[in-house]
Protein backbone atom coordinates (compact mmCIF):
# COMPACT_ATOMS: atom_id res chain seq x y z
CA UNK A 1 0.00 0.00 0.00
CA UNK A 2 1.37 3.48 -0.70
CA UNK A 3 2.25 6.02 2.59
CA UNK A 4 0.01 8.40 3.48
CA UNK A 5 1.74 11.56 3.79
CA UNK A 6 -0.25 13.01 7.04
CA UNK A 7 -0.48 17.01 6.46
CA UNK A 8 -2.00 17.76 9.60
CA UNK A 9 1.12 16.57 11.39
CA UNK A 10 3.66 18.16 9.55
CA UNK A 11 1.76 21.39 9.56
CA UNK A 12 1.71 21.14 13.18
CA UNK A 13 5.65 20.69 12.68
CA UNK A 14 5.70 23.65 10.98
CA UNK A 15 3.29 26.00 13.19
CA UNK A 16 5.68 24.98 16.28
CA UNK A 17 8.65 26.22 14.35
CA UNK A 18 7.14 29.04 13.49
CA UNK A 19 5.67 29.68 16.87
CA UNK A 20 9.64 29.89 17.50
CA UNK A 21 10.17 32.04 15.58
CA UNK A 22 7.31 34.41 16.77
CA UNK A 23 9.04 33.98 20.10
CA UNK A 24 12.08 35.42 19.22
CA UNK A 25 10.62 38.08 17.21
CA UNK A 26 8.36 38.86 20.89
CA UNK A 27 11.77 39.12 22.50
CA UNK A 28 12.80 41.77 20.22
CA UNK A 29 10.09 43.95 20.85
CA UNK A 30 7.62 42.45 17.72
CA UNK A 31 4.90 40.61 17.58
CA UNK A 32 3.91 39.78 14.27
CA UNK A 33 -0.01 40.77 13.23
CA UNK A 34 -2.26 39.24 10.57
CA UNK A 35 -5.12 41.09 9.37
CA UNK A 36 -7.77 39.04 7.40
CA UNK A 37 -10.02 40.49 5.39
CA UNK A 38 -13.74 38.86 4.95
CA UNK A 39 -15.68 40.54 1.79
CA UNK A 40 -19.74 39.40 1.78
CA UNK A 41 -21.02 36.38 3.87
CA UNK A 42 -20.25 33.23 1.74
CA UNK A 43 -20.45 30.45 4.47
CA UNK A 44 -17.14 28.51 3.00
CA UNK A 45 -14.91 31.26 3.12
CA UNK A 46 -16.24 32.30 6.74
CA UNK A 47 -15.26 28.86 7.82
CA UNK A 48 -11.62 29.26 6.38
CA UNK A 49 -11.05 32.93 7.78
CA UNK A 50 -12.38 31.13 11.28
CA UNK A 51 -10.02 28.36 11.15
CA UNK A 52 -6.74 30.95 9.85
CA UNK A 53 -8.08 33.14 12.75
CA UNK A 54 -8.12 30.31 15.07
CA UNK A 55 -4.95 28.60 14.03
CA UNK A 56 -3.02 32.04 14.33
CA UNK A 57 -3.28 31.73 18.23
CA UNK A 58 -1.14 28.58 18.42
CA UNK A 59 1.39 30.67 16.86
CA UNK A 60 1.75 33.20 19.02
CA UNK A 61 0.44 35.55 16.39
CA UNK A 62 -2.33 38.98 16.95
CA UNK A 63 -4.91 38.25 14.21
CA UNK A 64 -7.59 40.61 13.49
CA UNK A 65 -10.74 40.80 11.11
CA UNK A 66 -11.80 43.24 8.92
CA UNK A 67 -15.21 42.26 7.28
CA UNK A 68 -16.81 44.28 4.92
CA UNK A 69 -20.65 43.85 3.19
CA UNK A 70 -20.97 41.86 -0.02
CA UNK A 71 -22.20 45.22 -1.31
CA UNK A 72 -19.23 47.14 -0.69
CA UNK A 73 -18.00 49.34 -3.51
CA UNK A 74 -14.39 48.57 -4.98
CA UNK A 75 -13.38 51.87 -3.46
CA UNK A 76 -14.08 51.03 0.38
CA UNK A 77 -12.00 47.61 -0.22
CA UNK A 78 -8.80 49.80 -1.42
CA UNK A 79 -8.87 52.21 1.37
CA UNK A 80 -9.45 49.83 4.07
CA UNK A 81 -6.04 48.26 2.31
CA UNK A 82 -4.68 51.09 2.44
CA UNK A 83 -4.83 51.41 6.03
CA UNK A 84 -3.38 48.35 6.90
CA UNK A 85 -0.96 49.35 4.41
CA UNK A 86 0.34 52.31 6.49
CA UNK A 87 -0.46 50.33 9.74
CA UNK A 88 2.79 49.47 11.55
CA UNK A 89 1.64 46.85 13.18
CA UNK A 90 0.14 45.16 10.77
CA UNK A 91 3.41 42.69 9.29
CA UNK A 92 1.06 40.23 7.18
CA UNK A 93 -2.64 40.80 4.94
CA UNK A 94 -4.26 38.55 3.31
CA UNK A 95 -8.11 39.41 1.15
CA UNK A 96 -9.99 36.10 1.19
CA UNK A 97 -10.92 35.10 -2.15
CA UNK A 98 -13.36 34.89 -4.52
CA UNK A 99 -14.31 38.24 -4.15
CA UNK A 100 -18.03 39.78 -4.85
CA UNK A 101 -18.94 40.08 -8.53
CA UNK A 102 -18.30 43.53 -9.46
CA UNK A 103 -14.90 43.86 -7.66
CA UNK A 104 -12.10 43.36 -9.43
CA UNK A 105 -9.83 41.02 -7.66
CA UNK A 106 -6.21 42.03 -9.47
CA UNK A 107 -6.84 45.76 -8.46
CA UNK A 108 -7.38 44.99 -4.78
CA UNK A 109 -4.37 41.88 -4.40
CA UNK A 110 -2.28 44.87 -6.74
CA UNK A 111 -3.01 47.46 -3.62
CA UNK A 112 -1.79 45.29 -0.75
CA UNK A 113 2.20 46.20 -0.27
CA UNK A 114 4.23 43.52 -1.15
CA UNK A 115 6.11 43.47 1.99
CA UNK A 116 2.34 42.56 3.64
CA UNK A 117 1.19 40.45 0.91
CA UNK A 118 1.73 36.72 2.89
CA UNK A 119 -0.76 35.01 0.16
CA UNK A 120 2.44 35.89 -2.35
CA UNK A 121 -0.30 36.79 -4.90
CA UNK A 122 1.01 40.62 -5.42
CA UNK A 123 2.50 41.12 -8.89
CA UNK A 124 6.05 41.96 -7.52
CA UNK A 125 6.20 38.63 -5.36
CA UNK A 126 4.52 36.55 -8.36
CA UNK A 127 8.05 38.26 -10.48
CA UNK A 128 10.01 37.82 -7.56
CA UNK A 129 8.78 33.74 -7.75
CA UNK A 130 9.75 33.66 -10.92
CA UNK A 131 12.99 34.32 -10.74
CA UNK A 132 13.82 32.98 -7.47
CA UNK A 133 14.90 36.00 -5.73
CA UNK A 134 12.97 35.72 -2.39
CA UNK A 135 10.05 37.27 -2.13
CA UNK A 136 6.50 36.15 -0.40
CA UNK A 137 6.13 32.39 -1.63
CA UNK A 138 2.42 31.42 -2.26
CA UNK A 139 0.84 29.50 0.90
CA UNK A 140 -0.31 26.10 -0.70
CA UNK A 141 2.77 25.81 -3.41
CA UNK A 142 4.99 26.41 -0.29
CA UNK A 143 3.14 23.67 1.99
CA UNK A 144 3.21 21.21 -1.47
CA UNK A 145 7.30 21.75 -1.13
CA UNK A 146 7.60 20.98 2.20
CA UNK A 147 5.40 18.03 2.18
CA UNK A 148 7.35 16.67 -0.84
CA UNK A 149 10.59 17.39 1.26
CA UNK A 150 9.53 15.19 3.34
CA UNK A 151 9.87 12.24 0.27
CA UNK A 152 12.16 13.40 -1.84
CA UNK A 153 15.86 15.05 -1.08
CA UNK A 154 16.94 15.54 -4.57
CA UNK A 155 14.26 16.62 -7.12
CA UNK A 156 17.04 17.12 -9.90
CA UNK A 157 15.46 15.55 -13.21
CA UNK A 158 12.24 13.97 -11.79
CA UNK A 159 9.49 14.79 -13.90
CA UNK A 160 6.91 16.64 -12.10
CA UNK A 161 3.17 16.88 -13.68
CA UNK A 162 1.00 19.63 -12.29
CA UNK A 163 -2.80 19.07 -13.25
CA UNK A 164 -3.77 22.73 -13.51
CA UNK A 165 -2.60 26.21 -14.29
CA UNK A 166 -4.34 28.37 -11.79
CA UNK A 167 -2.29 31.57 -10.62
CA UNK A 168 -2.62 30.45 -6.73
CA UNK A 169 -1.47 26.81 -7.22
CA UNK A 170 -0.81 25.19 -10.61
CA UNK A 171 1.37 27.91 -12.14
CA UNK A 172 3.56 29.25 -8.95
CA UNK A 173 4.34 25.09 -7.77
CA UNK A 174 5.59 24.66 -11.09
CA UNK A 175 7.64 27.60 -10.62
CA UNK A 176 8.96 26.18 -7.25
CA UNK A 177 9.96 22.51 -8.53
CA UNK A 178 11.55 24.12 -11.68
CA UNK A 179 14.04 26.00 -9.21
CA UNK A 180 14.74 22.72 -7.88
CA UNK A 181 15.92 21.70 -11.35
CA UNK A 182 12.73 18.80 -11.75
CA UNK A 183 11.35 18.76 -15.10
CA UNK A 184 8.06 20.67 -15.06
CA UNK A 185 5.45 19.82 -17.38
CA UNK A 186 1.76 22.13 -16.86
CA UNK A 187 -1.30 20.47 -18.00
CA UNK A 188 -5.11 21.61 -17.92
CA UNK A 189 -8.21 20.93 -19.20
CA UNK A 190 -7.32 21.44 -22.74
CA UNK A 191 -4.28 19.24 -22.49
CA UNK A 192 -4.53 16.16 -25.06
CA UNK A 193 -3.47 12.36 -23.86
CA UNK A 194 -3.38 13.58 -20.04
CA UNK A 195 -3.32 10.35 -18.55
CA UNK A 196 -0.30 9.17 -20.82
CA UNK A 197 1.66 12.56 -19.95
CA UNK A 198 1.01 11.76 -16.15
CA UNK A 199 2.00 8.05 -16.57
CA UNK A 200 5.45 9.29 -17.62
CA UNK A 201 5.58 11.72 -13.81
CA UNK A 202 7.58 10.46 -11.30
CA UNK A 203 5.65 12.91 -9.39
CA UNK A 204 1.76 14.36 -10.17
CA UNK A 205 0.62 17.60 -8.51
CA UNK A 206 -3.43 17.05 -8.93
CA UNK A 207 -4.36 21.27 -8.25
CA UNK A 208 -7.59 21.03 -11.37
CA UNK A 209 -10.22 21.52 -8.65
CA UNK A 210 -11.63 18.15 -10.31
CA UNK A 211 -13.20 15.66 -8.19
CA UNK A 212 -11.31 12.06 -8.47
CA UNK A 213 -10.15 13.28 -12.10
CA UNK A 214 -6.88 11.33 -11.70
CA UNK A 215 -7.27 7.91 -11.94
CA UNK A 216 -5.18 4.94 -10.98
CA UNK A 217 -4.50 3.97 -14.79
CA UNK A 218 -2.98 7.78 -14.84
CA UNK A 219 -0.06 6.87 -11.99
CA UNK A 220 2.80 5.22 -12.87
CA UNK A 221 4.15 2.22 -10.10
CA UNK A 222 5.78 4.19 -7.08
CA UNK A 223 4.92 7.69 -7.95
CA UNK A 224 4.30 10.07 -5.36
CA UNK A 225 0.41 12.08 -5.82
CA UNK A 226 -0.08 15.30 -4.02
CA UNK A 227 -3.89 16.10 -4.06
CA UNK A 228 -4.65 19.73 -3.53
CA UNK A 229 -8.14 19.16 -5.13
CA UNK A 230 -10.80 20.39 -2.46
CA UNK A 231 -14.34 20.08 -3.67
CA UNK A 232 -17.25 19.95 -1.61
CA UNK A 233 -20.05 17.78 -2.24
CA UNK A 234 -23.41 17.58 -0.54
CA UNK A 235 -24.18 13.77 0.75
CA UNK A 236 -27.96 12.77 0.29
CA UNK A 237 -28.48 13.10 4.11
CA UNK A 238 -27.61 16.84 3.86
CA UNK A 239 -24.03 16.32 5.31
CA UNK A 240 -20.81 17.12 3.12
CA UNK A 241 -18.26 15.63 2.50
CA UNK A 242 -14.61 16.88 0.75
CA UNK A 243 -13.47 15.17 -2.13
CA UNK A 244 -10.06 15.72 -3.66
CA UNK A 245 -8.87 15.44 -7.69
CA UNK A 246 -7.67 12.26 -7.31
CA UNK A 247 -9.35 8.58 -6.96
CA UNK A 248 -7.45 7.75 -3.84
CA UNK A 249 -8.59 4.23 -3.73
CA UNK A 250 -6.79 3.26 -6.56
CA UNK A 251 -3.36 4.44 -6.11
CA UNK A 252 -2.40 1.69 -3.84
CA UNK A 253 0.64 1.15 -6.39
CA UNK A 254 2.04 4.51 -5.70
CA UNK A 255 4.75 5.65 -3.63
CA UNK A 256 2.92 7.89 -1.28
CA UNK A 257 0.19 10.09 -1.65
CA UNK A 258 -2.22 13.00 0.52
CA UNK A 259 -5.05 12.91 1.78
CA UNK A 260 -8.20 15.00 1.79
CA UNK A 261 -8.97 16.21 4.32
CA UNK A 262 -5.41 16.18 6.17
CA UNK A 263 -2.97 17.16 3.37
CA UNK A 264 -2.41 19.99 1.48
CA UNK A 265 -5.06 22.10 3.07
CA UNK A 266 -3.95 22.03 6.73
CA UNK A 267 -0.14 23.54 4.99
CA UNK A 268 -1.76 25.84 3.55
CA UNK A 269 -2.93 27.44 6.85
CA UNK A 270 0.38 26.32 8.37
CA UNK A 271 2.40 28.50 5.63
CA UNK A 272 0.46 31.42 6.05
CA UNK A 273 1.51 31.93 9.64
CA UNK A 274 5.00 31.32 8.28
CA UNK A 275 4.38 34.14 6.01
CA UNK A 276 3.10 36.31 8.31
CA UNK A 277 6.39 35.79 10.59
CA UNK A 278 8.66 35.44 8.15
CA UNK A 279 6.94 39.02 6.61
CA UNK A 280 7.55 40.53 10.41
CA UNK A 281 10.53 39.83 10.39
CA UNK A 282 11.71 41.29 7.09
CA UNK A 283 9.22 44.82 7.98
CA UNK A 284 11.91 44.62 11.57
N1 LIG B 1 -6.60 35.04 -0.19
C1 LIG B 1 -6.82 33.73 -0.06
N2 LIG B 1 -5.82 32.93 0.37
C2 LIG B 1 -6.03 31.58 0.52
O1 LIG B 1 -5.11 30.85 0.92
C3 LIG B 1 -7.33 31.05 0.22
C4 LIG B 1 -8.31 31.94 -0.23
N3 LIG B 1 -8.03 33.26 -0.38
N4 LIG B 1 -9.55 31.47 -0.56
C5 LIG B 1 -9.91 30.09 -0.39
C6 LIG B 1 -8.72 29.17 -0.49
C7 LIG B 1 -8.93 27.79 0.12
N5 LIG B 1 -7.99 27.69 1.20
C8 LIG B 1 -7.92 26.61 2.10
C9 LIG B 1 -7.22 26.68 3.27
C10 LIG B 1 -7.25 25.63 4.17
C11 LIG B 1 -7.97 24.49 3.92
C12 LIG B 1 -8.02 23.41 4.92
O2 LIG B 1 -7.57 23.58 6.04
N6 LIG B 1 -8.58 22.26 4.61
C13 LIG B 1 -8.70 21.17 5.55
C14 LIG B 1 -10.12 20.88 5.99
C15 LIG B 1 -11.18 21.68 5.35
C16 LIG B 1 -12.60 21.39 5.82
O3 LIG B 1 -12.83 20.42 6.55
O4 LIG B 1 -13.46 22.16 5.39
C17 LIG B 1 -8.14 19.92 4.92
O5 LIG B 1 -7.99 19.85 3.71
O6 LIG B 1 -7.84 18.99 5.68
C18 LIG B 1 -8.66 24.39 2.73
C19 LIG B 1 -8.62 25.44 1.83
C20 LIG B 1 -7.27 28.84 1.30
N7 LIG B 1 -7.63 29.72 0.34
Amino acid sequence: MSELIDGREIARAVTADTAEMVAQLKARGIAPALAVVLVGDDPASDVYVRRKISECGKAGIRSIERRLPAECDEQSLLTLIDALNEDRSVHGILVQLPLPAGIDSMKILDRISPEKDVDGFHPVNVGRLSTGTGGLVPCTPLGIMLLLDTVIDDYRGLNVVVVGKSNIVGKPVAMLLLEREATVTVTHIETRNLPDIARGADVIVAAAGAPHLVRGYWVKPGAIVIDVGITRVVEHDGTTRLVGDCATHELGHARAVTPVPGGVGPMTIACLLKNTAIAAERQA
